[in-house]
């Protein structure tokens, strides 16, 4: 007889992935579809963003922090939206690399995560793939009826603020590419960075209370505030000098002979997943209590003006940008 082949499709249902289904609404992973009873008072809100192997993360990557790069990155859309999570539907598209420790590992760190953030998985679906592996989650949670933030209710008087730091992802990058000096702990720190973003989950609230428009930071600062101009048919200016940096970045900077190109290249980099929003200036005192009592950075980095699209400035003087954040070709 054949050895059974432990890292097979219903091996890796029952075994690794049913100890992280719903109690009730997950049918245990047995069933054709997941059941979630409606919350009267209540808007089911979906993401879903998904990750490929050279693309999102490197193939080098331990498969325990790709699975918490996925649950964070869609974890990250719904904070933005101020919106409280509770569970995913998973997909995996392994690779030929995805033996059965790399998928304990991978269900090791959504296990880890789930527990972090209080969510479950629902359902999904498990395939084996000749190319790179990619992995996908759609993400849901639950927001008080018709209080979801738009991209798209920023207006002139309002003014841009970003949470925590900006550019340790792109920085985190070129560190587990080898391509930086600095000290080796800050080298660490940029890689955990890049590897498992963290979410801001504790200002999701203060999003849906105060916020005009929301979105994540994943493609690029500069690129993403663009996204809220453009859905609010309003202008915005940003002053590039003002993007937070992290004490690595700060250090990377100096590091730099061209201070501009180096804030660019921050500004614009990606994989953030911070929180950019709008809100009146006149909430700015507000705002920085609450953020502060959740210790949380917060930083003002522009304005709302009447007008399109986004004008970038640094140190007072306007900035051409090459590009104001990543695509997918
Ligand atoms: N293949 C698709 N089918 C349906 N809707 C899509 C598809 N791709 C993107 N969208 C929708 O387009 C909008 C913008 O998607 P986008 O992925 O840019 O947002 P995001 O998740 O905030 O950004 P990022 O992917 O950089 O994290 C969202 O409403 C998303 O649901
Ligand atoms: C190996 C590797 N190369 C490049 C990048 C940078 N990167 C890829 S996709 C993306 C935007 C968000 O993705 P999406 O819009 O698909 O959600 C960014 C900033 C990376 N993370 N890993
Ligand atoms: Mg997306
Ligand atoms: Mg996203
Ligand atoms: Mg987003």
């Amino acid at each position: 007889m054949p050895a059974v082949d432990v890292s097979g499709e219903f091996e890796t249902i029952a075994k690794l992935l049913a100890p992280l289904a719903h109690p009730e609404w997950g049918r245990g992973l047995v069933d054709d579809v997941a059941v979630v009873p409606s919350r009267p008072g209540f808007d089911l809100v979906l993401t879903k963003d998904a990750l490929v192997e050279g693309v999102h993360f490197l193939p080098e990557d331990p498969l325990d922090t790709v699975a918490q790069k996925l649950l964070r990155v869609n974890l990250s859309d719904l904070a933005s939206k101020g919106v409280e999570p509770f569970g995913y539907l998973l997909a995996c598209h392994w690779s030929q690399r995805c033996g059965w420790p790399e998928r304990q590992a991978f269900a090791e760190g959504l296990a880890r995560d789930q527990k972090e953030f209080g969510i479950h998985l629902l359902g999904g679906d498990t395939v084996v793939t000749p190319g790179p592996a990619s992995f996908s989650v759609t993400l849901m949670g639950w927001a008080k009826a018709g209080r979801v933030v738009a991209r798209n209710g920023a207006r002139p008087g309002d003014a841009v603020f970003v949470t925590g730091q900006i550019g340790d992802g792109f920085l985190g990058l070129k560190a587990a590419q080898g391509a930086l000096t600095l000290a080796l702990e800050r080298i660490e720190a940029l890689i955990d960075h890049y590897r498992r973003p963290m979410p801001q989950t504790a200002f999701a609230e203060v999003v849906r209370d105060m916020a005009t428009a929301s979105l994540d930071v994943s493609d690029g600062l500069i690129a993403d505030i663009g996204h809220i101009a453009e859905a609010s048919g309003v202008g915005i200016e940003l002053d590039m000098e003002r993007t937070p940096v992290s004490l690595a970045g700060q250090a990377w900077l100096e590091t730099r002979v061209d201070r501009q190109a180096a804030f660019e290249q921050l500004a614009t980099g990606g994989d953030d997943y911070e929180i950019a929003f709008t809100a009146p200036a006149a909430d700015e005192a507000a705002l920085r209590r609450e953020a502060e009592r959740r210790h949380i950075r917060l930083t003002r980095v522009g304005q709302v003006v009447a007008g399109a699209g986004v004008r970038v400035r640094f140190e007072g003087r306007p900035v051409e940008l090459a590009r104001a954040g990543w695509t997918h070709g």
